[in-house]
């Protein structure tokens, strides 16, 4: 192939990770033509929806994976964080990228970090992921949901006068150059991540061979083998249902350290476990069976309100 056309969303998130892909591809394929192709999302439009209840849903890829489908673009790029366990019929992830920091970061007020804050203390957020485990460290902390891409985050945070910092994914801070803005990283074991969290992915048609091909060479199987043990623990437990799910997994010469958790939304409850294995899928099998045998599903049907049958 000697021309690629990205599909990505405007957000300067969006456009950076997109332009990592588009010089990954360049420099694997000297002489290939990469364009950006710049769309909107529901996600981007409308504000006012609460993150929490169109998680995995596919509000930010919708819009992009049409135009996959229309041939009007080669691949899409997207934090994998945003996609679906389950890609619609006919696409699948060409490549993961190496990941970048997977941790959560706190972005405090006057530079002050999260162990330093007062009683009663306020932190925006909109994640029920990040809002259950932060209760659990500090339960007189208020979670105040907050939305927009990270621009708004942040001024949102300088304007209000009654929130004292906002949590991040640290991955997204750095790359918009804002690191210095990062008063505390969380610890990956005390606050996991989201499955897939600091990872760039790339999405195509599978029946697209010649773009398959050409995104095999910007793979890093290190990040492709922690990112399918995390999503395949999160598939097997989430169900669509708002139980906060949380998985963080590392690779070392091809073994694979998986970590999950389920947490009540209140942050009262919580199943943690680990798992290792050189194949993601079994990986994260075994863990969600692990979870459950230790009473996830307790903790799940109190959410979604019905068993889950796994
Ligand atoms: N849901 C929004 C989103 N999707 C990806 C990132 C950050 C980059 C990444 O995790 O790869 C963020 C922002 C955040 O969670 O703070």
């Amino acid at each position: 192939m000697r021309s690629f056309r990205i599909g990505t969303r405007k957000s300067d998130l969006a456009l950076w990770q997109a332009r990592f892909v588009q010089r990954l591809l360049e420099e694997a394929h000297p002489g290939m033509e990469v364009e950006l192709v710049t769309m909107d999302t529901e996600g981007d439009k409308r504000l006012e929806v609460p993150l929490s209840s169109v998680a995995g849903k596919g509000f930010f890829t919708a819009e992009i994976e049409e135009r996959l489908y229309g041939g009007e673009i080669d691949i899409a790029v997207h934090s994998l964080k945003d996609l679906p366990t389950v890609l619609p019929e006919g696409l699948g992830i060409g490549a993961y990228c190496e990941r970048g920091d997977a941790r959560d970061a706190f972005l405090g007020k006057d530079g002050r970090t999260f162990d330093e804050l007062p009683a009663q203390a306020r932190v925006g957020t909109s994640s029920l992921r990040r809002t259950a485990q932060l209760r659990r460290l500090r339960p007189d902390v208020e979670c105040v949901e907050i939305r927009g891409n990270l621009g708004t985050r942040w001024r949102k945070l300088q304007e209000a006068d009654d929130m004292d910092g906002i949590v991040l994914a640290a991955a997204g801070v750095v790359r918009l150059g804002w690191q210095e803005r990062i008063t505390q990283f969380f610890d990956p074991l005390t606050v996991l991540s989201a499955p897939g969290q600091g990872v760039v992915a790339v999405e195509s048609l599978t029946e697209r061979a010649d773009v398959r091909e050409a995104l095999a060479a910007v793979n890093h199987r290190p990040t492709e083998l922690a990112a399918r043990a995390e999503r395949c623990f999160l598939a097997l437990l989430g169900g669509g249902c708002q139980t906060p799910i949380a998985s963080f997994a590392t690779v070392e010469d091809g073994a694979i350290r998986l970590a999950g958790s389920v947490i009540s939304l209140d942050g009262t409850e919580l199943v943690h476990v680990t798992e290792t294995g050189d194949d993601p899928g079994q990986v994260g099998e075994r863990a969600a069976r692990r979870a459950l045998d230790a009473g996830a599903d307790a903790i799940l049907r109190a959410t979604c309100g019905a068993p889950t049958d796994h």
